[in-house]
């Protein structure tokens, strides 16, 4: 068994390990799970389980609590749900019996349509919170409970559960399955390790398993699996935190923000095989650029938190479909999100980690398919280049020697550098309008005045100088809405006038058009 975990690069620790299962139908034999569920794995055209797959299988039939990492792109989805629906079985009326968390609706969605598949002929019937003001008549207590999967991003199961009256019930959940797992620690706005043990605490039955996936790991994660999980199973595939090994990574040098317009025409001009995604690091960037491309006549769209739910489904749809060749995203889609046949990433924007390059290159190379990843860099992106550099070498790329000797970020530096950098414009043309600029100035200094209200750092003078600037700016903002308003009001003004003297020329005209009235 050893020979054959190392074959497939599979790392297991915990006690009383399961040998990894190389055929399907083990599934069958050994562990009874019903053949209708093992045929829909055969239906997707899949012939082998993958190496995840293989270890992660009979550890769950055997319902152990797991914390698993591998490779972007290697199946890691199915080896979760495959099990999961085995063990419901069949409806009960019970009510939720398995959660899945994703940390974006797209996601949510995505994991959706693939347990949707698989539960086809069990009868089981899988959820998505679509509407939280409909969430107490389809799921409450007064509801049928003839539901059994939910799949969701915990902040709108967090609103849900802190409501005052019971809107669901999460006590006969018997699998909670967290993927894209290390979110959970990651700092800021998306770390979610807070809603986490809210959604733990309402999970209360004494079945409940969980078991925790992702790409990527870090040191507190494992830590905190091994203080919170019961005899856990530790499984890793790989090396941990590389990117994959099926996309061929390049880097490219633009000399300064500038370049990389020209940088990326120049790719497009080349020839490249669509579909491609393109990640900058701001909603505002991935505007910005989308105009750009726009103008050059590229099937292009973007994909950012500031577009309506709708837009983004029908964004990715579109995307899916090939009706849309290149897709420019942020942070919001590197993780998890499978587009079959990516077969080009750009990192227009250098990414803010290793974590992040290793999840957006991620997007492409996916299910032992080849595929490309490009990255531009900048004399601004020096300090992040050797730790990308080196994650680039260690799954089989080539680098300069000089990159990889770069000096190495001291953890307080690193802390900084992940911090947004402002990129300032895509492009000359990209520039703002008065409005846009403003309200940018406005999100800054608030920023900076909540830094040092958190912080504590710095004089009550600045902070004083702070407010009196965003003061100005807020004015600024105002008087500019009401010059739009009296510019509108002008035009309509104007049409109004020549409308009028347009029918006083044309007074028989007028009379017939009054009279049909
Ligand atoms: N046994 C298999 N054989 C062939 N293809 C498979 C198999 N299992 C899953 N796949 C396919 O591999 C692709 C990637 O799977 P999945 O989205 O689950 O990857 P992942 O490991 O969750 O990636 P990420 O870390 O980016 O979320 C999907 O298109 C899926 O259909």
């Amino acid at each position: 068994m050893k020979q054959l975990r190392s074959k497939h690069n599979i790392n297991a620790s915990g006690t009383d390990m399961p040998d990894p299962i190389t055929d399907f139908s083990q599934l069958v034999t050994e562990y009874k799970v019903h053949e209708r569920l093992v045929s829909k794995l055969l239906q997707q055209g899949y012939t082998e389980p993958t190496p995840i797959q293989m270890q992660i299988w009979p550890l769950m039939l055997r319902g152990r609590e797991i914390l698993a990492s591998a490779p972007t792109g290697s199946g890691k989805t199915a080896a979760f749900l495959l099990p999961m629906i085995h063990q419901l079985k069949s409806p009960r009326a019970l009510g939720f019996r398995a959660l899945v968390v994703s940390p974006t609706r797209e996601l949510a969605e995505q994991t959706y349509r693939e347990c949707s598949v698989l539960c086809e002929d069990t009868g089981l019937k899988v959820h998505l919170i679509d509407k939280v003001d409909k969430v107490i008549s389809k799921f409450g207590p007064g509801s049928s409970q003839k539901f059994d999967i939910l799949i969701t991003t915990p902040n709108r199961l967090v609103f849900i559960l802190m409501a005052e009256e019971t809107m669901i019930n999460l006590s006969n959940i018997e699998w909670l399955i967290v993927d894209e797992c290390d979110r959970l620690f990651e700092g800021g706005k998306r770390g979610f390790k807070g809603q986490l043990s809210t959604i733990y605490m309402a999970c209360s039955g004494l079945k409940v398993k969980r078991a925790l996936f992702s790409a990527t790991q870090s040191q507190n994660l494992h830590n905190w699996c091994r203080d919170n999980l019961s005899d856990l199973a530790h499984v890793n595939v790989g090396p941990r935190n590389t990117a994959s090994q099926d996309v061929e990574q390049e880097l490219v040098f633009c000399g300064d923000e500038s370049g990389k317009i020209h940088a990326l025409r120049n790719i497009f001009r080349k020839g490249y095989e669509p579909p491609c995604l393109v990640f900058v690091q701001t909603k505002e960037r991935a505007r910005q650029l989308f105009y750009e491309l726009m103008h050059d006549g590229v099937m292009v769209d973007a994909i950012h938190a500031d577009r309506t739910q709708k837009q983004r489904e029908t964004c990715v749809q579109a995307f899916r479909a090939k009706k849309i060749w290149v897709l420019i995203c942020t942070e919001l889609m590197s993780r998890g999100i499978d587009f079959k046949g990516v077969n080009l990433v750009i990192n227009y924007d250098f990414p803010p980690s290793k974590v992040s390059y290793i999840h957006r290159i991620g997007r492409t190379g996916r299910a032992q398919q080849k595929g490309k990843a490009v990255t531009f860099w900048t004399l601004q992106d020096q300090r992040l280049l050797q730790s990308i550099s080196q994650t680039i070498s260690k799954s089989g790329s080539s680098v300069p020697e000089w990159m990889k000797q770069l000096r190495r970020l001291a953890p307080e530096e690193k802390r900084v550098k992940q911090q947004k950098r402002d990129r300032g414009f895509v492009s000359e043309g990209a520039k703002f309008t008065k409005h846009e600029q403003e309200k940018r100035k406005k999100h800054q200094l608030s920023k900076k005045l909540t830094q040092l209200r958190l912080t504590g750092e710095g004089s009550s003078e600045k902070s004083e100088m702070l407010k009196a600037k965003l003061y100005k700016v807020i004015d600024n903002q105002k008087k500019t809405q009401e010059n739009e308003i009296k510019q509108l009001d002008r035009k309509d003004e104007r049409k109004k006038r020549k409308r009028e003297k347009k029918d006083a020329k044309n007074p028989k005209k007028n009379f017939k058009k009054k009279k049909t009235e």
